[in-house]
């Protein structure tokens, strides 16, 4: 098929490579000139996924929007989550009116709280049917390595669902069907906020217990406010809730992960936003879980917590102080 990746960050890159190795045509369409020549001319992105040597050659890349899809069957969106509204919008009209558009980004929007199916069916004037959502445990750097990897393509029309997976499913990497986008799309945002509050914990020095109480409760929370916004509770105990929640707090790859361990160590939120190395979504999508929670009346003492040591710096003990409350509840 041929196939375009709108933002060739460390994922958007990654997951073009997984889409060439399957066997289609991949165009990688980025802003800077310099990932755009370094793929196009070297195939090689020295920018954001410098770990590559060498892309596939059916993989290349244009800073031209229209040239990028014209005549695109899948349309990949890998934009951070916050900017996504605005550099779709320069889409708009361009993107054959048959492709299917997919999202592989894993935030919720500050402004408006919407998850980004919301985001861009809004942006680019979509019907549910022609838009997927990919979301599972898909550290880049690993995929990036060719390590076996399994994800989830979530759209409401199944057969969709199928072809996106059938398009990205290779000799290592995997892709499994869903019609419940929402449960992608919650489960991919929220675990992130809930990696910022384990990386803080292990960089102030904690062990196992204080991680998997963390991630437990934060799956607790995602779980609660998904069902309430029309989830599948399946979804979350599967690769792309109990599955990337492993992945991405167990490991220093993940940039929400390593965000939070900075902070830990006691760099300050501009500090470890210095010092991160892509784009950390867990921070913009902390509030937005919270506003989320409120209107939909669901507790999010986690996100509450973290959205208190982004805006007042408060200390991990202090976080996890504010996770535990003064009472005795049910679990
Ligand atoms: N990395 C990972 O392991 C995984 C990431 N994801 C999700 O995928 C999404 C992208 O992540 P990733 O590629 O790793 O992030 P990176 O930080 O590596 O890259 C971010 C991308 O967004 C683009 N971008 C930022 N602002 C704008 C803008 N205003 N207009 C157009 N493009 C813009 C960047 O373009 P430029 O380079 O020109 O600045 C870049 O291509 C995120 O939502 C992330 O949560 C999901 C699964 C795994
Ligand atoms: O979503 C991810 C793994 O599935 C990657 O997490 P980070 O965005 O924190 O690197």
């Amino acid at each position: 098929m041929k196939i375009t990746v709108l933002g060739a960050g460390a994922w958007g890159t990654a997951f073009g490579q997984v889409l060439a190795d399957a066997g289609n045509d991949v165009t990688m369409w980025a802003i800077e000139p310099e990932i755009v020549e370094g793929i196009r001319d070297h195939h090689h992105n020295g920018v954001r996924l410098p770990s590559v040597e060498k892309l596939p050659d059916n993989m290349t890349a244009t800073g031209d929007r229209a040239e990028a899809v014209k005549d695109a069957e899948i349309v990949v969106v890998a934009i951070a989550a916050q900017f996504a509204r605005v550099a779709l919008a320069e889409f708009k009209g361009l993107i054959p009116d048959t492709a299917i558009v997919v999202s592989l980004m894993k935030g919720i929007e500050r402004t408006t709280s919407k998850r980004m199916d919301e985001v861009v069916r809004e942006a680019l004037d979509l019907p549910a049917e022609r838009f997927a959502a990919v979301s599972g445990p898909n550290l880049s750097k690993e995929v990036a390595d060719r390590q076996p990897a399994a994800t989830v393509v979530g759209c409401v029309d199944l057969d969709n669902a199928r072809t996106v997976a059938k398009a990205c499913t290779n000799s290592y990497f995997k892709a499994f069907v869903t019609r419940d986008v929402i449960g992608l799309e919650m489960c991919g945002s929220l675990k992130n906020v809930t990696a910022l509050a384990v990386g803080m914990a292990r960089g102030a020095g904690y062990g196992e217990n204080t991680a998997a109480m963390i991630e437990t409760r934060g799956l607790a929370e995602l779980t609660a406010l998904g069902k309430a916004a029309g989830a599948d509770v399946k979804t979350f105990s599967g690769l792309a809730g109990v599955g990337d929640m492993t992945a991405t707090c167990g490991s220093p790859l993940s940039r929400n992960y390593t965000f939070g361990a900075n902070l830990g160590k006691g760099l300050s939120v501009e500090e470890a936003t210095k010092a991160s190395n892509g784009v950390a979504e867990g921070v913009p999508t902390t509030d937005a879980v919270v506003a989320l929670g409120k209107e939909l009346g669901v507790a999010t003492p986690l996100a509450s917590a973290m959205s208190r040591v982004l805006a007042d710096g408060i200390s991990c003990q202090e976080m996890l102080g504010l996770l535990f409350g003064d009472e005795i509840t049910e679990e």
